[in-house]
This record gives C-alpha cells, sequence and structure tokens, in this order.
C-alpha cells in the first residue's frame, strides 16, 4: 500500500458531507406541494445513492403507492421534478454538513500532492451547489456527477478518467465511500476501497460490502 496516495476518489452523500436533512425537506415541500403525505428521515436516508432522480421516483412510488416503473413512465415525476429542483436548489447547504475532519484531510492530502476527485451519483447542478456551500470547490482537481457521463457509478468510467487525466496506475489509487455502490465502483475500476460506516448504505452495514478497509474516522485516509 502506497505511504501517499496519488489520487483519491471521494463520494460525496454519506462521505464528504451529511446532506440527508436538507434533502428530505426538499422531498416533503415537494410532496406538500401536491398534498401527498410526507416521508420520514430514515426512508430518504434509505433512498441515498442513486442520484436526487431516482430518489424522488422511490418517493413518489412510496406515497402514491404506484410501482417505480409506473411513476418512472407516468405524469407524476413529471410534475414534481421541476418542483423538487426549486426546493433543492434552495435546500442545498442550509441542514447539511461535513463530516469530522473532512476539510483538514482534504488540505493534507493536497499538501502531499495528491490528486482529489468527487465520483457522486448525485446530479451536476446540486453537487456544485453543495459542494459551493461547504466551501469545497477549489478542493477538487475533477468533480464527476450522476450524469456527467452516460452511464453514472457502479460504471467505473469516473475513475478511469480520472487515472487516465492524472496519468495514475490503479494500485496508486483509492476510493473512499460509504455504499455497495462505491464498493462496486471501486471494484468495476481495480482500485482499493475503503468505506466509512457513517453514511448511506441503503440500511445496510457497510461490512457486507467487503471493502478493503472500514474506517471509522476520515482522517483515517491519511
Ligand atoms: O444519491 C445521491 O444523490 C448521490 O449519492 P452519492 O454522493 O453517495 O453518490
Amino acid at each position: 500500500m502506497p505511504a501517499h496516495w496519488k489520487a483519491c476518489f471521494f463520494d460525496l452523500d454519506g462521505t464528504l458531507v451529511q446532506t440527508s436533512p436538507e434533502i428530505a425537506d426538499a422531498v416533503n415541500a415537494t410532496l406538500r406541494h401536491f398534498n401527498w403525505p410526507e416521508v420520514t428521515q430514515a426512508q430518504v436516508d434509505g433512498w441515498i445513492g442513486q442520484g436526487t432522480r431516482e430518489l424522488l421516483i422511490l418517493a413518489l412510488s412510496c406515497v402514491t403507492e404506484q410501482t417505480v416503473a409506473q411513476v418512472r413512465s407516468g405524469a407524476d415525476l413529471k410534475e414534481a421534478l421541476p418542483i423538487f429542483d426549486r426546493h433543492y436548489q434552495k435546500t442545498c447547504g442550509t441542514r447539511s454538513h461535513l463530516y469530522p475532519h473532512v476539510r483538514e484531510t482534504l488540505q493534507t492530502l493536497r499538501e502531499q500532492g495528491c490528486r482529489l476527485a468527487v465520483v457522486t451519483n448525485k446530479e451536476e447542478r446540486y453537487t456544485h451547489a453543495v459542494l459551493r456551500a461547504h466551501g469545497l470547490q477549489e478542493m477538487f482537481d475533477l468533480v464527476i456527477s450522476g450524469d456527467t457521463f452516460s452511464n453514472k457509478k457502479p460504471d467505473p468510467v469516473g475513475i478511469f478518467y480520472g487515472l487516465a487525466l492524472w496519468g495514475v496506475s490503479k494500485s496508486e489509487a483509492l476510493f473512499i465511500g460509504d455504499s455497495s455502490i462505491d464498493a462496486a465502483t471501486a471494484r468495476n475500476a481495480g482500485v482499493p476501497v475503503w468505506l466509512l460506516p457513517y453514511g448511506y448504505n441503503m440500511g445496510q452495514p457497510v461490512q457486507s460490502c467487503a471493502p478493503d478497509r472500514v474506517i471509522e474516522d476520515f482522517s483515517e485516509v491519511l
């Protein structure tokens, strides 16, 4: 294992930033707009990982008692998406916060010459809003969102793109995330993966994803 990684790829929601309270606020404001029942924080936590569009589909399926396939092809989603967008743009940064030691650890990695990337399934417009709200944008050499390429995680395209851009080999890179999607992304790319246990893993313990390591605190990346 290299003493200093040459490139670190980070998931965003549940790894760098605790985002679910303000996502829940935006989802519930959207549901109220249509007079649908609200959902709980725990439900929203369990729906994070595939991007906010997919999260909204799961929420609508839950409250309207339609299948996911029906919501995906129905009128409710089309109407709800712009309302959700308006609310999430407003709530971004209001109730999210960085996990302990994120800023200092990223800073130290930068000083060590490590290339830093975000690889999230969140859509670009929200990824940048969250990073901006926490003054993190300048920290990263590369930001890849769920809609940056035609495929999102667990497709390894974001990792391959970064490695090729920087001329870094797989063994010199590390993926740090919080979910089975992150573990699968890293495995698909052939890079080691460390998982944090405090994020959003659809209600499952991260140990079940068989990561190379579980780290309790973000500073253990160093
Ligand atoms: O589901 C999302 O919005 C994104 O989740 P991620 O940052 O964990 O990839």
